[in-house]
């Protein structure tokens, strides 16, 4: 059976980044960047004040104190985005607040509260240094900065860095649309009442949620009774879809479909991967479209999200690296294993002070959904591995986003 680590490789090896799409600056967030930002003008764009105060001459007020204050002849109030035609001399001073621009001659500010109003000039009651408070044209930024780089995760400091660049729309790559066919003849939706043998349609529900989580987007959600046809018209649904996931039908069973119509429509490239949860995994073509058939049980089809369809959407995004971190923690529990599969049990990560420490949600069955909800990581126990002892060390994926 195909391992986990060929699998992967194989699905990653085929996916490059979706065409970039130019999107308003707010709607990148979440994004990659798919293009260099450079900053046309200096950053920020004039000399400016850091501080309410007064612009001043620097040499006037270096020796002020408040035995020695320096008197100073007042000129007009330079405001933000205001006025930038006044001109400060030796002798004087023009108010000037946070944000304004350095009116010429001036190359230092005192703040507001270093001085004292007297009469119609001002007072400096500390010494200056030279060039003080006055933030300079370029000092962030000099125009023609590289201050995005293609390839970064869109954060909300980078949308700012967009604005501050005056960059209104940014190129990022497109979001994948993803199409979720849930199947399965005993599935009803959540608000219906339950038939008898009936249970309530959770996989389309969480899978759906992971594929917004990965940062794509879910174009069509779909329910397939077990035929054929059912089947077939719930691929149809999905024709302009980039991925496909069903979940349900991959399996030995008698109605388990999804592997005859893929190869209707396209190819099974492989079936089963040694992992647990989730061996039956099927991972094919559709057309332009990358299928991943996904076991039914509600934890395997999760964990095979996780496992193969978050990276496959990450790396259609643009991200540099579309697997999460694998972490090492420290086993706070024995934990029996079958050899032969790799496990990704269910787990609870806590940080102590200078290590994670990790032990499972309690009970592993693959239908038990309570396990995916108490957990915030996986942690990998080997193949080849018979069991792990409280006290070792063990890989873990954390699952935050
Ligand atoms: N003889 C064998 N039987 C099974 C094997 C096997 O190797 N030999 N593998 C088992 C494993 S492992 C898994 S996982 C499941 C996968 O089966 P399918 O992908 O064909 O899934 P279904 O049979 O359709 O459903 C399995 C299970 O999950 C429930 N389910 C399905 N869809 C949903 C949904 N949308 N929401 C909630 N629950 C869902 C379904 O009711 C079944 O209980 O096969 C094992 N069998
Ligand atoms: O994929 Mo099955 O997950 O081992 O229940």
């Amino acid at each position: 059976m195909l391992s986990y680590d060929d699998a992967i490789a194989r699905i990653l090896a085929q996916i490059s980044p979706s065409t970039p799409v130019s999107v308003p600056i707010l709607q990148s967030l979440g994004h990659t960047l798919a293009e260099d930002i450079h900053t046309q003008s200096p950053l920020p764009p004039f000399d400016n004040s850091a501080m309410d105060g007064y612009a001043v001459v620097g040499a006037d007020a270096g020796n002020a104190s408040v035995e020695t204050p320096v008197a100073l002849a007042l000129l007009d109030t330079i405001a933000a985005g205001g006025d930038v035609a006044v001109r400060v001399t030796p002798g004087h001073a023009a108010p000037i607040m946070t944000g304004a621009p350095m009116p010429a001659g001036a190359d230092t500010v005192v703040p507001v509260e270093d001085t004292k109003r007297v009469g119609d000039g001002v007072w400096v009651l500390e010494g200056a240094a030279p060039g003080q408070f006055v933030r300079k044209a370029g000092e962030d930024a000099p125009a023609g900065t590289l201050v995005v780089e293609k390839g970064s995760a869109i954060r909300a400091a980078e949308v700012g860095m967009f604005a501050a660049a005056g960059r209104a729309a940014a190129l990022v790559y497109r979001r994948p649309r993803v199409g979720v066919i849930s199947t399965g003849d005993e599935l009803a939706e959540p608000g219906a009442v339950l038939g008898a043998a009936q249970i309530y349609n959770s996989n389309s529900y969480a899978v759906a949620a992971q594929v917004l989580e990965a940062g794509a987007e879910v174009a069509v959600r779909v329910h397939a009774r077990d035929t054929f046809s059912d089947l077939r018209a719930a691929f149809d649904a999905c024709a302009d879809c980039d991925v496909i996931l069903t979940t349900g039908g991959v399996s030995v069973g008698e109605f388990d479909f999804v592997k005859a119509v893929v190869e209707e429509r396209g190819s099974v490239e492989f079936w089963r991967v040694a992992i647990r949860p989730g061996k039956p995994f099927v991972f094919g073509r559709c057309g332009q479209a990358l299928l991943f058939g996904l076991p039914g049980n509600p934890v395997s089809a999760m964990v095979t999200f996780e496992l193969f369809v978050r990276p496959a959407l990450r790396q259609l995004l643009g991200a540099a690296n579309p697997m999460r971190k694998i972490e090492t923690a420290v086993l706070t529990e024995d934990v029996a294993h079958e050899t032969g599969r790799r496990d990704f049990q269910r787990a609870v990560v806590t940080e102590s002070v200078d290590e994670l420490r990790v032990r499972a949600t309690g009970r592993q069955g693959s239908g038990m959904l309570r396990s995916m909800v108490l957990a915030n990581a996986l942690m990998i126990v080997p193949e080849e591995v018979a069991g792990v002892q409280s006290g070792d060390t063990i890989s873990v994926i954390r699952l935050s986003s």
